[in-house]
């Protein structure tokens, strides 16, 4: 599904390269951990895979494409297989929650009736049901990522790539992000997720890729964030940065477990304090909600409770062993979280063929694409100061990041604008 072979990343200016020399294959539904020290390579590898970069040397193959071989053109129409979530969430901020995640299907194409249907029904699925008018500002951080996550997910992507995604939550809402992935996961999506978090890592003992200084220094399967004594301690202090103390875990983990009125209260109005009262936030005044970060997904009382006894008998006193809930049983007995759209998809015939249209792979104008594919240019990854050689990257619209339209696409206002097809 994604495979490496001996692949080598140098940005212009940099002594020493992002990914020296890496073999390594992830195969169809797995759940893929990367790991490293700040610095190591992890995001310059999911942008590899995105092709965001491209190699200075090796071969990368994506969904049995060698990414070489895919010319500017089709990247738009590549990457519709593939969701990606950030750190920072991305969403458009001026846009309601239903078009942040409409918006991923407007800019393909599809039909209104489809829209109309798939939005809320990923809504649903990751949590959010009810929340679709409500503005990204109006939604907590957890909330926030859930919409992303949405819009990455309600095209069906095979791959979704998670860059940090839960580097901005509390531990206890990180808890119920990571409940999502595994249960997207669950349902045969392979996911890679990118994270510095070692309690999440513990917590779910997936497949776990380490990079240091760009290589793979470690390729273990149902693995925790390090080997004991391993000395991955670039990352221990920025992982301690975020935990709380275990009895503040407990205290999160038995708030999820018996405040079920949140869940039922999907517009829960913000607090005098100017707080949302139901985002699952420990928050600074040690205060704990429950949003149903950790429980969308119809946990059972027993295993909260089984969390919470986890949380309190904790010998180490930080939330990392505590807060991520994730229990593999119970994701194995979970049910697919969303169906493939066959099975679903009530779009017309008329609409069916609007969508097949606009999603038809484009053969390039004779002479369009100038020589090879690579003669690309390079291009900067997001949030970064592009480099001379990338400087065209720092303006690419959210549809190009998302991978939905054409870097040669149209311009101005895209981010805006109701987007029709790539023509
Ligand atoms: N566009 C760029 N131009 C120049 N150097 C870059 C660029 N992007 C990344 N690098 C360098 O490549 C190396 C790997 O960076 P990368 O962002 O892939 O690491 P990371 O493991 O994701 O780090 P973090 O955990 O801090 O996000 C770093 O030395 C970084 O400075």
């Amino acid at each position: 599904m994604i495979r490496f072979d001996s692949v080598t990343k140098s940005y212009p200016g940099q002594t020493r390269p992002a990914l020296d020399g890496v073999t390594v294959e992830i195969l169809r539904g797995e759940f893929v951990f990367l790991v490293g020290a700040s610095g190591s390579g992890k995001s310059s590898f999911l942008r590899l895979i995105l092709k965001e970069e491209k190699p200075s040397a090796g071969r990368i193959h994506v969904l049995g494409q060698e990414l070489r071989t895919i010319s500017t053109r089709k990247i738009p129409y590549f990457r519709r297989s593939l969701g990606v979530v950030f750190q920072d969430f991305r969403l458009l901020p001026n846009k309601t929650v239903f078009d942040n995640v409409a918006f991923a299907l407007r800019v393909i194409g599809k039909s209104r009736g489809y829209i109309q249907s798939a939005v809320p029904e990923t809504l649903k699925l990751v949590g959010l049901d009810g929340k679709g008018k409500r503005m990204p500002h109006e939604l907590s951080g957890g909330e926030q990522q859930r919409v992303a996550i949405a819009r990455a997910i309600v095209n069906k992507p095979q791959i979704l790539l998670a860059d940090e995604p839960t580097g901005n939550l509390d531990p206890v809402t990180s808890a119920g992000i990571m409940t999502l992935l595994e249960r997207i996961n669950a349902s045969g999506t392979t996911v890679v997720m990118a994270t510095h978090e070692a309690g999440i890592v513990d917590q779910m003992q997936r497949r776990v890729i380490e990079l240091s200084a760009g290589e793979v220094v470690r390729d273990e399967r149902s693995a925790g964030y390090a080997v004991a004594g391993d000395g991955l301690g670039g990352d221990a202090e920025s992982v301690d940065e975020g935990a709380v103390p275990a009895d503040r875990a407990a205290a999160a983990l038995a708030a999820i477990g018996t405040d079920a009125a949140a869940d039922e209260q999907p517009d829960a109005e913000p607090d005098a304090d100017g707080e949302t009262g139901a985002d699952g936030d420990v928050r600074a005044d040690g205060d704990v909600r429950a949003d149903g970060d950790a429980r969308a997904d119809g946990d059972s009382r027993a295993e909260e409770a089984s969390a919470v006894a986890a949380a309190e008998s904790a010998p180490e006193a930080t939330v990392q062993s505590a807060a991520p809930k994730v229990s593999a049983d119970v994701m194995r007995d979970a049910p697919p979280l969303y169906t493939e759209p066959e099975e679903r998809d009530d779009v017309t015939d008329e609409a069916a063929e609007i969508t097949a249209a606009a999603t038809m792979p484009i053969e390039p104008l004779p002479g369009a694409e100038a020589g090879e594919p690579d003669a690309e240019p390079d291009a900067g990854p997001p949030g970064r100061p592009a480099s001379p050689a990338g400087a065209k990257s720092a303006h690419l619209t959210l549809a190009e990041r998302l991978g939905l339209r054409s870097p040669a696409g149209p311009r101005a206002g895209d981010d805006e604008q109701e987007v029709g097809p790539v023509k």
